[in-house]
């Protein structure tokens, strides 16, 4: 352990500060249905006269508890009010959708993500050979694919079509960003007599989702939609980790051990390696615990300075009088503060932010500061880009994807709607979207992620003039 920064850690969640929960209650939780469930489920057929049928159903009221540690118990009971809960995932023994006649779509919105391509097979073999449905189709290039001026091509989807898929990155109907009209995206799942559509996507892609779902509703119309969380960036709310993420910073891990032989490679050796990242530092700062030779990990939670006697380049500069080398691993939207520029803002088809080149500024900022003053250092920068997103996922995210397409079939076939699959406390959770996307996910810089980033780094805190 290198040397250890004083402070402590308040008691946190994920990226769930304690005052949002608390503004929260049960009600945020509850999942959307499109009516009473009346079919028998051909799992149960399968499985009633077998030792499964115990333990593999799971009613309604199962809940998953957001805070499982005995101060969170003691806290609601000493208060009388109840725990905050997710409904639990997992097949039901009646099903609200019969197989005949029920048609079942697929759409891919926003960045690729390593692992799409698991979810889309195991979403169809999940139908197909689960609960008997074979009319799946694949949407082309995201919610473009739902307005026909565009003329992408339907895809139908079966276990044959399918069945090599996950063996590459990317994803097999192609994405893309931008708003659609919500009504004749309506309109075509009308038209076209979809009974149930998938969303693979983030926060965008699911706001997307849950805007369909309001425009369905309003129509009086029975169709289920749900989410499936995907983004590298991991910023979904009340969900441990989006799918991707785990490959993504898997993939940067030894990107950053190269860097640091880079660094090591010269006197007062400086690697900057930039990792994606939009507005949550989650793939810089597992990729950071991953490669624990990192000095320095920038995000876009915690503001810095550059200049100044507590500014970045002061402690830069004091690690390099201690150990000669360096290595920074910033997210690409630290930093933005420290741009002049910051008026007009850029921002990509879906209006989410493109934020400026933080690598770049960090390695003119450094070469000039050390030249200024005749200090010796060479600074090399790494950008890998979007090789950390178009990997084909790794074994852990494999799994992990086809559990939760495998969920979301299971909560679709159950009529719920308007749902995403989460993962918490080791469960798999259906979440109502409005609550996951209510705010992205951030790190939180008092809870025990950052802690161990900066135990490891040995960073200070912060790294702004006016508060150390
Ligand atoms: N509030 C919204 N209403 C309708 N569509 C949305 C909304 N937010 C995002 N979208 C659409 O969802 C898709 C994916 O969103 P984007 O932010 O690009 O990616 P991601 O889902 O990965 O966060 C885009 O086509 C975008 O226009
Ligand atoms: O593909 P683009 O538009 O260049 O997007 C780059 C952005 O996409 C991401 O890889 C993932 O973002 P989303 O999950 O929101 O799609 C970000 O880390 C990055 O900022
Ligand atoms: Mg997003």
């Amino acid at each position: 352990m290198k040397d250890s920064n004083n402070f402590g850690f308040k008691y946190s969640i994920e990226g769930n500060k304690q005052t949002e929960i608390e503004a929260m209650t049960n009600q945020d939780f509850e999942v959307k249905s499109l009516g009473e469930c009346t079919v028998t489920s051909p799992l149960y057929t399968a499985y009633k006269n077998t030792p499964m049928a115990e333990g593999l159903f799971v009613d309604n009221d199962d809940r998953i508890l957001y805070d499982p540690t005995l101060e969170g118990f003691k806290k609601c009971l000493k208060e009388g009010t109840d725990p905050i809960t997710f409904e639990k995932a997992g097949p039901r023994e009646k099903i609200f959708f019969s197989p005949s006649n029920t048609k079942a779509a697929i759409v891919t919105c926003g960045g690729l993500c390593p692992g799409i391509n698991n979810v889309i097979r195991s979403v169809v073999n999940g139908l197909y050979y689960r609960y008997n449905i074979k009319n799946i189709v694949g949407i082309p290039y995201g919610y473009e694919g739902l307005i026909p001026e565009f003329g992408h091509e339907w895809v139908d989807l079966t276990p044959e079509k399918v069945k090599d898929i996950h063996m590459f990155g990317g994803s097999i109907l192609g994405s893309s960003r931008g708003r659609q009209n919500i009504e004749r995206m309506v309109d075509t799942l009308e038209r076209n007599n979809i009974k149930m559509l998938f969303t693979i996507g983030g926060d965008g892609t699911l706001s997307g989702n849950h805007v369909i779902q309001e425009e369905i509703e309003r129509r009086g119309l029975k169709i289920a939609t749900a989410g499936i969380p995907k983004t590298i960036d991991n910023d979904v709310n009340f969900i441990h980790k989006t799918f991707g993420f785990e490959t993504a910073f898997t993939t940067a891990a030894p990107i950053i051990r190269d860097a640091h032989n880079e660094a090591t490679g010269a006197y007062n050796g400086v690697a900057i390696v930039k990792v994606m990242g939009r507005d949550s530092g989650f793939i810089a700062a597992n990729a950071a615990l991953a490669m624990p030779d990192v000095n320095f990990v920038l995000v876009p939670e915690s503001e810095f300075d550059l200049y100044g006697p507590n500014g970045f380049l002061e402690s830069l500069k004091d690690r390099l009088v201690k150990g000669h080398h360096a290595v920074v691993v910033v997210a690409e939207g630290a930093g933005q503060n420290l741009f002049e520029d910051d008026q007009n803002v850029e921002k990509d088809a879906s209006g989410n932010i493109k934020h400026q080149d933080i690598g770049l500024l960090l390695k003119d900022s450094i070469s000039k500061f050390f030249k200024d003053q005749n200090f010796e250092a060479t600074v090399k920068y790494i950008d890998p880009s979007y090789i950390i997103r178009s990997e084909p996922a790794i074994a852990a995210d494999s799994i992990f994807c086809s559990s939760l397409a495998m969920n979301a079939v299971h909560g679709v076939m159950a009529g719920k709607t308007d749902f995403v699959v989460g993962r918490w406390n080791m469960h798999f959770t259906f979440l109502p979207i409005p609550t996951a996307t209510s705010s992205r996910k951030k790190i939180d810089l008092s809870g025990e992620l950052w802690w161990s980033v900066l135990e490891n780094t040995g960073q200070p805190y912060s790294m702004k003039n006016e508060e150390k």
